[in-house]
């Protein structure tokens, strides 16, 4: 089969993961989730995974309010990582090997990011799913997609996300939004269209790292990335 690309890095939504729960995993979710990821990964993909924390705690939640912020953004560091051990296990059901590697150190859950570790998985054919997000508060596991992304060599970074692209506005908000196919960074960036933090647009434009962002409950929505196909919004320099 023809691929666009031969290494990715995926950016999971934590909140895609609740599924039509209210809060937390929902199992049928992220099986259907890592049967998409199972499918590429057996067409000879390299697939490393930032996963969110947003379907647990964001720093910047409602229940966060009146917290000290570093101490809210360390807690939905530690909810990607809840969220990098369910992944892994469901991953395990399917027969897919993976590492989980850790941005903070807790070296009795997860072995730490150590860049040329996980490269090394890569090329054997383990998925890599990078946990803790960047190891710092203040930033967000969109940045750390970037930041891994970049520190791979991956060819795309691909946002699998609750929207089946970007939009002129938020969706969920304006029913008349419209969909892009294509833009580039700098209209992503001067028009605020939030699907993705500035920090993490900019250091992809930076090192012309192209982002795809797509629906991650769309089925095959990934294969068809990843075959090079018609697929959600791409944003490039
Ligand atoms: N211009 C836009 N185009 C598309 N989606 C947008 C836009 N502006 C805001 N959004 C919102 O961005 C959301 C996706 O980004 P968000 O960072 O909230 O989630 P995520 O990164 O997928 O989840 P998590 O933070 O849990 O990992 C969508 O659900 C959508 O409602
Ligand atoms: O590098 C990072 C990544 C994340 N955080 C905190 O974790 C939560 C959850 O991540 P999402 O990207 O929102 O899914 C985020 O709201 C931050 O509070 C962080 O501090 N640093």
């Amino acid at each position: 089969m023809k691929l666009a690309y031969q290494r990715i890095l995926l950016k999971l939504s934590g909140e895609a993961l609740m599924g039509e729960d209210a809060y937390g995993i929902n199992r049928a979710t992220i099986d259907r989730i890592v049967a998409e990821i199972a499918a590429v990964v057996r067409q000879g993909v390299q697939v490393a995974v930032v996963i969110g924390g947003g379907n647990i705690f964001r720093g910047l939640a409602p229940g966060a309010i009146g917290m000290d912020r570093a101490t809210a953004d360390y807690m939905g560091m530690l909810a990607t990582v809840m969220n990098a051990l369910a992944l892994q296990d469901a991953m395990r059901r399917v027969e897919v090997v993976s590492r989980v590697q850790s941005a903070l150190n807790l070296e009795q859950v997860a072995e730490p990011y150590i860049r040329g570790k996980a490269l090394r998985y890569l090329e054997e054919g383990k998925v890599v799913i990078f946990a803790a997000g960047t190891g710092n508060p203040f930033f967000t596991t969109d940045t750390a997609a970037a930041l891994r992304g970049a520190e791979i060599s991956a060819e795309v970074v691909l946002k699998a996300t609750k929207v089946d692209g970007i939009y002129t506005d938020d969706p969920k908000k304006n029913p008349d939004a419209r969909r892009y196919l294509r833009l580039t960074f700098e209209e992503a960036i001067v028009n605020n269209l939030k699907v993705m933090d500035a920090t993490a647009l900019t250091l992809c434009r930076d090192q012309n790292l192209p982002i795809g962002v797509f629906s991650i409950f769309k089925p095959g929505a990934l294969m068809r990335v990843v075959r090079g196909e018609p697929e959600g919004t791409f944003v490039t320099n």
